[in-house]
């Protein structure tokens, strides 16, 4: 088994249900990382704090935020954070959602919009259910992709997802995607899974992310991930 990096998602993967990263998961990486492997961050979550994750963790091969919206690596496109996908549908989404939400828009917006540079998120103290009822006449909404992932409800470009913009960062750095170990643990890390040879669910992950990956691990969260590296990378 040739694996030439390794792409872990955020929250419910290297981290628990309180999203506090798991030490077994930062051990196994920089192991991997200390075997010449590259790891890579793929998360929803905004640039600044996938950087920071990859920073403090050790990860060498760059980062995918926002969903696929944002990538980012150390050294590459004169060390500027590059945006892959242009913000207007979703800015129109926000126009329309704060016309039919009212006051219930500023009360479940994430905290971190404000440095969200393509997506626009709720706490999950919104019901998808009215997320969605309330996009339903949304004229752009064939354009956008609502994703629960686990911990938040991301607006985001359809455009673009974990598993294009993924694809984009390692082809740039001639890393074969049929050797890509991929860990995810829900609905919003189907897309790069699904692009990655080896696709790794932890055992607390969505069934529907089980049942296309080519492996589930036996424990959760970032013990999971120890395990897949341990079994497969090490
Ligand atoms: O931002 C979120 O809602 C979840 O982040 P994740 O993609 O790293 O799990
Ligand atoms: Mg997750």
């Amino acid at each position: 088994m040739t694996i030439e990096a390794i792409a872990v998602d955020i929250d419910g993967t290297i981290t628990d249900e309180k999203r506090q990263i798991c030490i077994s998961a930062i051990e196994a990486l920089r192991k991997a990382e200390s075997k010449g492997i590259p790891t890579i961050i793929v998360t929803g979550n905004v640039v600044n704090y996938a950087y920071a994750t990859e920073v403090l963790i050790g990860c060498s091969g760059g980062l995918v935020a926002e969903n696929g919206g944002v990538v980012f690596k150390e050294g590459e496109n004169n060390n500027a954070v590059e945006t892959l996908v242009e913000r207007a549908f979703v800015t129109s989404a926000e126009e329309h959602l704060k016309d039919k939400l009212g006051d219930k828009f500023d009360k479940h917006a994430s905290h971190d919009n404000m440095y969200r540079l393509t997506e626009t998120v709720f706490y999950k103290t919104l019901d998808i259910k009215e997320l969605e009822d309330a996009l339903k006449d949304f004229k752009y909404l064939d354009e956008l992709e609502i994703y629960d992932s686990g911990f938040a409800l991301h607006i985001t470009d359809k455009r673009v997802n974990k598993g294009t913009s993924l694809k984009y960062l390692c082809e740039r750095n001639g890393i074969n995607m049929e050797n890509v170990m991929a860990i995810g643990d829900s609905q919003n890390d189907e897309d790069f899974l699904k692009q990655a040879g080896y696709k790794i669910a932890v055992a607390n992950a969505e069934d529907k992310l089980k049942d296309i990956s080519t492996y589930t691990c036996e424990n959760m969260f970032g013990d999971g991930v120890a395990e897949a590296i341990e079994k497969f990378v090490l």
